[in-house]
């Protein structure tokens, strides 16, 4: 769990319920032991400018490049992103994800929304809560498209990826999302360790 900045704790909280219990990781000896790593929601420049200040910015990048699976909620997503629209002047990522993300993308009047989205490998749909979101503008040839927006003016918006080890929503699901998509993360992290 990378816990520079953002909603750490319910990410711990939701990994908790699964019975993974979660490590902070603040400094590259931190970093360097763990298997899969969360990328909260927060405020996507802010991670970035105290990565670069706890020295963690490179080494990020070195273990994204090397496979590690991560997964980006919201700002998280921003961080994955190999792209980014609307970003801060020179905004800066970890990248990884060969994906184009538009930064608060679905606008003042819907800023903050809920909607239920089916996420495909997930039995039932995810009530996924929406904070200042970025979406998904466009994908790169291995990127899959796990989950779109239904109704509204956003139809169509995709809101999850996944790209091999990466994982990213635009959504909070460590917030009243239930533990579907950090179970598929849990499971992708297991999948990839074996192999
Ligand atoms: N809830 C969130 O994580 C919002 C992301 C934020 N708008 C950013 O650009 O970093």
């Amino acid at each position: 769990m990378l816990a520079l900045q953002g909603d750490v704790r319910e990410h711990v909280a939701a990994l908790s319920s699964l019975g993974v219990a979660a490590r902070t990781v603040r400094r590259e000896t931190e970093l360097a032991s763990v298997v899969g790593l969360v990328l909260p929601g927060g405020e996507s420049t802010t991670i970035v400018r105290l990565a670069r200040t706890f020295g963690l910015l490179e080494p990020l990048r070195a273990r994204i490049a090397d496979g590690l699976p991560v997964l980006g909620t919201c700002a998280g997503m921003i961080l994955l992103a190999d792209r980014v629209l609307d970003g801060a002047p020179g905004q800066e990522t970890l990248g990884g994800l060969d994906v184009t993300v538009r930064r608060n993308a679905f606008g003042r009047q819907v800023d903050s929304f809920e909607e239920d989205v089916d996420v495909t490998g997930l039995d039932a749909p995810v009530h996924a809560v929406f904070i200042r979101a970025p979406w998904v503008e466009s994908t790169g040839p291995g990127v899959e498209v796990l989950a779109t927006v239904t109704t509204g003016p956003a139809a169509g918006r995709i809101v999850m990826v996944r790209q091999g080890p990466l994982m990213a929503t635009s959504f909070h699901p460590e917030v009243g999302g239930g533990s579907g998509i950090h179970r598929m993360f849990v499971d992708l992290v297991a999948q990839q360790t074996q192999s």
